[in-house]
């Protein structure tokens, strides 16, 4: 049998999407701060899967990482407006444990939560609103610098970085997904930027299984659905990762989608 693969951040938003759709895909282990309640625990993982840490607890998160063949880390505060405190210590001193666990413990895959906020200074004044429509041809690819939106941005930033030092001095693959923005059932509504950085929970889902079961070195790339509406390249993490996206913002109207299918 595999060695499990450890999920940050479990009880969340993204966790959840992950463990809706891939509770049957991997040997987990959880790690959050807050208990998880049953109703967020697949079939067949037990309370012993579940570990209620912090991640800025070296030896609590040393001991959760040893014996897990990837590593999944979204813990963190998601907030875009969250004050520096906080990502300092739950983003960047928090990702940096991690990466120190699993390099410690002889992790081989360590799949990052970054975020639309590391880039969302590209989007100027004079690049919006057109950026957010399809006929507009500007693109990010994940090659460009970071020119993060806030201190939320720097934070999600500064791990990505940390990921670049711990592969290249330490051989741990890694991959940062810039998700644009997770929202369950239908795309965002009267909101284009979110319609073009939308990831469905299922593709959300099929993006992370590929982090864990592709080959890779040291990879940033767009966690978004295959939108029409899009200014983040998608092709890299099709490229490397094999990731196909079922869904696109534009088949839907408001919360309907157009073939009635859903
Ligand atoms: N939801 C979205 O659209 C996006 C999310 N992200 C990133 O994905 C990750 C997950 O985001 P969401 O699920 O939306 O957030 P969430 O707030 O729903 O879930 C985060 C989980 O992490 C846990 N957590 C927070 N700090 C912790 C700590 N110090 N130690 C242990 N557990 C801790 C919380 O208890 C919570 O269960 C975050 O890193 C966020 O920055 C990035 C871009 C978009
Ligand atoms: O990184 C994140 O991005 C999403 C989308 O950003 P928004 O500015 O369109 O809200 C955000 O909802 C999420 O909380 C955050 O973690």
């Amino acid at each position: 049998m595999d060695e499990p693969v450890l999920l940050t951040g479990a009880g969340g938003r993204v966790g959840q999407a992950i463990l809706r759709h891939l509770g049957e895909t991997f040997e987990w282990r959880l790690l959050d701060r807050e208990p998880l309640s049953s109703a967020k625990l697949p079939a067949g993982v037990d309370t012993d899967d579940v570990f209620i840490a912090d991640v800025t607890d070296d030896a609590a998160v040393r001991n959760v990482v040893d014996g897990c063949r990837a590593v999944i880390h979204l813990a963190g505060d998601p907030r875009p407006e969250a004050p520096w405190d906080s990502v300092l210590q739950n983003n960047i001193d928090g990702t940096q444990t991690m990466f120190e666990a699993a390099v410690e413990t002889g992790v081989e895959k360590f799949a990052f939560a970054s975020s639309n906020h590391a880039v969302g200074a590209y989007e100027t004044d004079t690049r919006t609103p057109e950026l957010y429509r399809p006929d507009d041809e500007f693109r990010l690819d994940g090659t460009e610098l970071p020119r993060p939106s806030n201190l939320y941005g720097v934070s999600k930033a500064t791990g990505e970085v940390l990921g670049r030092y711990y592969h290249d001095h330490h051989d741990l693959s890694v991959v940062n997904v810039r998700i644009g923005n997770l929202t369950e059932g239908h795309p965002p509504i009267d909101y284009e930027r979110g319609q073009a950085m939308w990831l469905s929970y299922p593709d959300c889902a099929h993006l992370f299984e590929r982090c864990v079961l592709a080959e890779y070195d040291y990879e940033i790339v767009y966690g978004i659905s295959d939108n029409d509406r899009k200014y983040y390249s998608i092709d890299r993490a099709k490229e490397v990762l094999g990731y196909d996206p079922q869904d696109n913002s534009a088949e839907w109207n408001g919360d309907e989608h157009i073939d009635g299918e859903r």
